[in-house]
């Protein structure tokens, strides 16, 4: 110690925190017992650190322990922690183990202090106000359920790793508006910990140019600087497809900003350093809270199921979240409290004196390290009875999170800037994630801590078990459907005559039909409150990526496409529920475009599919001038395929590639007069017509609906694509009768196989419905028994080979009932 510090403490008088005359105050702070020499407590701390640092407790309000050469000074009061952090928060900035990471990123939030740290904060803190909470909210919902949608029933989940995969993508789609690539998020976890250890490591070295040697630490924390900085690239310049622009995301704030000190705008450095702050305090801390929380869920299911029936309550299934809605949340709420006081990941935070301060009764001179647990501050057994019990009632009690000693957040200058985000995601992602699954133990795989700077959870593994249809609560709007009734097939599909016309059937072939299957009943979707919310949704949605006006949505909303998800989809829900009536909306629009010029003129055609195309073939975005509709297909591209196998893309790029190349196709007909019906089995119309309907895009979607990928074997089956062509066709032919009228009234430009049949074949109507309905019914027939053979060889595609039959029926039941083929008499008429 230096001369000059030890004048110091002599002549310049200590801080004092508000209280009795300092006059009474000058004792040392005690000693730990137990140091030994030349260790001192090191070796306790490292064996247990959290059992040491609470039971220093009982030793005083400040105690000094020895780490080697070093003295720490270890606050265990509450209060006097909160004295430490807010009364004394200029005199104790944050230290060491700061600096360290101030040398690798800058002055971000996390690392400044002073005027700096203030200016900073108040450039940052509209990013967390509560308007912006309200739309993240969404957004965690729709991440937790896009993650939480790829898992599969009986799958062992690495529960750590999973939240913090979640908790990442959260910060990064909320606060960033931005997608990081899969190989980001490991590169992430993985440079992580090298960063936590060499900061601390480094932050006891005796002299900063111990740092820049070559030894394996200094390398790998150097390594891992490198690798942050590469990702928060992605965060900060990678905007999400379909990002909105203008969107007042965090760099945006920040580049919008000047620095108060120097006049300048803050440079990209200062943006890439807040990023940095952010992901280094917003997702480790969060995601091993979650995973926590399941773990006392699983012991504790009696608490689980009263979370499920507030949710149910207070935040029906199928809901976007709201503020108001989480603060109605009051048990889920003392529960998440609870786990965060038992489990509070802040296992060691520091301060240093800079000048000579008092702490109630102790003095501590200049240049000391203070040292606090908030882990061990919320386990002391004076303040929470029974400290190491998961009793989420003791928050029901007067005093709740008021309490002075629950500091999971800290206090001050330095109080976590994303406490509501941080409780907020917690519900958030816990309820997406218990609504849709039920973990079950795995033995021997529970939590255990492992004490780093957080506390962690290490080891839970979980099976996964589809949670039982809870029934979700009728909404409102749910209820004021129910006078609807739809209208009747015969209003659009001219009814077919009791006796087949005579003669041979142009389309199939048979000379006697087959009857037609009847339609089975449409499943009641009413009480389906999820999909009207879903529907809402992707209105918001279609209208906000400018593919529709407000002028148009009441018409579009009238084709209630989302029924049709409903009805083909019975299984979907959360994320793909979204992503079916967000693609499905995509393509009407998409289809209606081409009822306009570009479906007369194959160039414009092109100049429309093109571009679509080329983002199945990864071609990158961005140019300015793209069109919303691109925008918003690249979006759409990345939500289909996110998770899903390569060979499942390769499938989907092929199909969608198919489907959209019909548009062009289409459109040279129409633009030659042809029709493409050579043959009397009108192959060429039924290869353009089942494709372009978008059905085998749509029936690959069923996988992901699924969470993985059918098996390969039965993919390999030749009767498999037989059945999925069958499917295809019986789809889009009951959509052809149904859309006659429709299409008809647009004369001889409509591709429709009833209009072909009268147009190549000069069948009357009469003969090309009868003709239609009996090729549906033939390859309804013919889709049973491919299936019943394929499911005797492949069992486990069950859901596969049944979903096939959903979709034909989804088709059915919706346009039989869908305003989109109504043709109003006037119209009709005209
Ligand atoms: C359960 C979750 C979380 C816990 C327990 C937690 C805890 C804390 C604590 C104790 C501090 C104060 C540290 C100190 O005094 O030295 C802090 C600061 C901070 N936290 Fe959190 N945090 C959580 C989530 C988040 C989230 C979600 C974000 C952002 C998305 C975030 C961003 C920050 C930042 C930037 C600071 C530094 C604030 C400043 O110095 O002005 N935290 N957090």
């Amino acid at each position: 110690m230096s001369l000059l510090t030890e004048t110091r403490k002599l002549i310049v008088p200590p801080r004092t925190a508000p209280g009795p005359s300092p006059l009474a105050r000058a004792a040392v702070p005690p000693l730990a017992p137990g140091a030994l020499p030349g260790l001192g407590h090191a070796g306790a701390l490292l064996r247990d650190p959290l059992r040491f640092l609470g039971s220093l407790s009982r030793h005083g309000g400040v105690v000094r322990i020895r780490l080697g050469p070093r003295t720490v000074c270890v606050v265990t009061d509450a209060r006097l922690v909160h004295t430490l952090l807010v009364a004394l928060a200029h005199d104790c900035p944050r230290g060491a183990v700061q600096d360290t990471l101030k040398t690798a990123f800058g002055d971000g939030l996390l690392m400044s202090e002073g005027q700096a740290h203030r200016d900073r904060r108040r450039i940052i803190q509209p990013a967390f106000g509560p308007d912006r909470m309200g739309e993240y909210l969404a957004v965690m919902q729709q991440v937790t359920e896009e993650r939480a949608g790829r898992w599969r029933p009986g799958q062992v989940l690495d529960v750590a790793k999973e939240m913090n995969h979640l908790a990442l993508e959260i910060v990064t789609r909320t606060l960033f508006d931005a997608r990081l690539s899969e190989d980001a998020t490991v590169a992430f976890h993985r440079a992580l910990p090298d960063l936590v250890k060499g900061q601390i490591v480094q932050s006891l070295y005796p002299s900063p140019a111990l740092a820049r040697l070559p030894l394996p630490v200094n390398r790998r924390f150097d390594d891992a600087v490198r690798v942050l900085n590469r990702v928060v690239d992605q965060a900060v310049n990678g905007r999400a497809a379909g990002a909105e622009e203008g969107r007042r995301t965090l760099p945006a704030l920040l580049r919008a900003a000047t620095d108060p000190a120097s006049g300048c705008p803050l440079t990209e450095a200062d943006v890439r350093s807040e990023a940095i702050a952010m992901f280094g305090a917003g997702t480790e801390t969060v995601s091993t809270t979650l995973t926590w929380l399941l773990d006392e869920l699983l012991r504790h299911p009696e608490v689980e199921a009263r979370i499920l029936a507030e949710l149910d309550e207070h935040l029906p299934a199928g809901t976007v979240p709201t503020l108001e809605a989480l603060a109605r949340l009051t048990y889920t709420r003392s529960v998440t409290q609870e786990v965060v006081r038992l489990h509070a990941p802040n296992a060691f935070l520091m301060r240093t004196a800079r000048v000579p301060v008092d702490l109630g009764p102790y003095r501590v001179p200049a240049g000391t390290e203070l040292l606090y647990s908030l882990t061990a501050l919320h386990r002391d057994p004076l303040r929470y009875p029974e400290p190491m019990s998961f009793r989420p009632e003791r928050w029901q009690d007067a005093g709740g999170t008021g309490r002075p000693s629950f500091l999971p957040f800290g206090a001050g200058k330095h109080k976590c800037i994303g406490e509501a985000f941080a409780w907020a995601e917690l519900t958030v992602a816990a309820a997406a994630i218990l609504r849709r699954w039920r973990p079950v133990a795995v033995p021997g795989a529970r939590a255990r801590e492992v004490v780093w700077t957080t506390v962690q959870a290490h080891g839970l593994r979980v099976r996964l078990a589809p949670r039982g249809a809870r029934s979700p609560r009728r909404s409102s709007t749910a209820a004021s459907r129910e006078g609807d009734t739809g209208s009747s097939p015969g209003d659009t599909v001219p009814s077919s005559p009791g006796e087949p016309p005579s003669g041979r059937c142009p389309f199939t072939g048979a000379t006697r039909a087959t009857a037609p299957a009847d339609p089975a009943a449409p499943a009641d979707l009413r009480s389906r409150a999820d999909l009207l919310l879903s529907a809402d949704r992707h209105a918001d949605w279609a209208v906000r990526r400018g593919l529709l006006t407000p002028a148009e949505l009441p018409r579009y909303r009238g084709y209630a496409l989302h029924e049709l998800i409903g009805y083909a989809y019975p299984r979907a829900r959360g994320t793909e529920l979204d992503l079916l009536v967000d693609m499905l909306g995509w393509f009407t629009i998409l289809d209606d475009r081409f009822d306009g010029p570009p479906g007369r003129h194959p160039v414009q055609a092109r100049a429309v599919v093109d571009p679509l195309i080329a983002v199945l073939d990864g071609a990158r975005g961005g140019s300015p001038s793209e069109s919303r509709l691109l925008l918003s297909w690249r979006e759409l591209w990345e939500r289909q395929t996110a998770s899903m196998s390569p060979e499942w893309r390769a499938r989907a790029a092929r199909e969608w590639r198919a489907c959209l190349s019909t548009f062009p196709a289409e459109a040279d007909h129409r633009a030659n007069g042809t029709v493409p019906a050579l043959g009397l089995d009108l192959t060429d119309t039924m290869w353009l017509r089942r494709h372009g309907s978008c059905l085998y895009p749509f029936m690959n979607i069923m996988e992901r609906v699924h969470g993985t990928d059918a098996p390969a074997a039965l993919h390999a089956e030749p009767a498999l694509h037989q059945l999925r062509a069958n499917t295809a066709d019986a789809a889009t032919l009951i959509n052809d009768l149904y859309s006659l009228k429709r299409e008809e009234r647009q004369g001889g430009t409509a591709f429709n196989t009833v209009l072909t049949l009268e147009r190549a074949h000069g069948c009357t109507r009469d003969r090309a419905v009868h003709a239609v309905r009996t090729r549906v019914a033939q390859l309804q027939q013919e889709s049973e028994e491919l299936r019943r053979d394929l499911l005797r060889r492949h069992p486990a595609g069950r859901w596969y080979l049944d979903g096939t039959r959903e979709l034909v029926a989804g088709v059915q039941a919706w346009t039989s009932t869908s305003h989109r083929y109504r043709v109003r008499d006037r119209e009709a008429r005209q």
